[in-house]
């Protein structure tokens, strides 16, 4: 399979790495798109990738999936023209917290037989969330994340310190680098509106940590996730880049797990 990747960052370089580095059997990165050609040129000797500033040429490059891994703007600007022409897969998904942006997308995929993929990102147990909520049985999901103080801007923070405690839909809109778990949480349980969410600066741990309860009619379950930082940027998990790597793996198989 032939990837475009919008957005040349920490998560962009991770996928070029593991797939077009280390020669990934089924995979490819072949194109990227950027708005700053300049910037990202070393890329294309480095990854044997082309570049492209302009969406449309992009587009009709030899492509058969796109991956938005840029932000949540570039969801919002490019993914209704991307979805048009190509299946595709977003990593932004704090921009899916529009409830209007979600229709659209909706709408366009269906209209040209397209898929648009969601992966868990830097969480995980989604799959379970989905099951119990399948019947509209779940009662409680509540999402606490703490992260190093300096990632969400904390730098001085000499203890830990409560920063957000509410609910997924405000969470993004104060946070839109660090909680689109709380996004794909809702989306896959209770709702962005129903999900409870703690976000705590804390200047003593050097992970991003998640940790989900969940109570249903199933009974309960509870998921914590320690995660490494990106050295690129330490916002961002490790295990967000390769959710994206692992669910491009799974679209190959003829076979389904969970
Ligand atoms: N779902 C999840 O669990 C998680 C999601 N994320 C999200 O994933 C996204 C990517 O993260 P990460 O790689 O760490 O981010 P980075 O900041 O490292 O990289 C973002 C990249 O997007 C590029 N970009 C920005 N605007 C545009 C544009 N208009 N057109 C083309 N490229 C653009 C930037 O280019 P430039 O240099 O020009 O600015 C940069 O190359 C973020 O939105 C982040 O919040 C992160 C972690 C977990
Ligand atoms: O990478 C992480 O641990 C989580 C994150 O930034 C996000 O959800 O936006």
């Amino acid at each position: 399979m032939d990837i475009g990747i919008i957005g040349a960052g920490a998560i962009a370089n991770v996928m070029m790495e593991r797939i077009n580095h280390d020669r990934h059997e089924n995979l490819k990165v072949k194109s990227v798109f950027v708005r700053n050609e300049e910037k990202y040129q070393h890329l294309e000797e480095e990854f044997g990738i082309t570049l492209y500033t302009d969406l449309e040429a992009f587009l009709s490059s030899d492509i058969d999936i796109v991956v938005e891994a840029a932000n949540g703007e570039v969801v919002k600007s490019h993914m209704p023209e991307v979805l048009k022409h190509k299946d595709a897969m977003l990593i932004s998904v704090g921009a899916l917290a529009d409830g209007a942006l979600v229709a659209e997308l909706m709408q366009i995929a269906k209209h040209h037989d397209h898929t648009l993929h969601l992966p868990s990102g830097a969480i995980g147990g989604l799959d379970l969330i989905q099951n119990a909520q399948s019947h509209g049985e779940l009662k409680r999901v509540r999402l606490t994340t703490r992260k190093p103080a300096a990632a969400l801007s904390y730098e001085d923070l000499q203890s830990e310190r409560v920063v957000f405690d509410g609910r997924a839909k405000e969470a993004i809109t104060l946070y839109p680098q660090n909680m689109n778990v709380a996004i794909i949480l809702g989306m896959a349980g209770m709702g962005i509106e129903e999900t409870e969410v703690m976000l705590i600066a804390d200047p003593n741990v050097d992970r991003n940590i998640h940790h989900i309860e969940v109570k249903g009619a199933f009974g309960r379950a509870e998921f914590k996730v320690e995660n490494q930082p990106l050295p690129d940027n330490p916002k961002t998990s490790y295990l967000a880049a390769i959710s994206i790597l692992g669910t491009l793996e799974r679209m190959n198989r003829h076979f389904r797990i969970g």
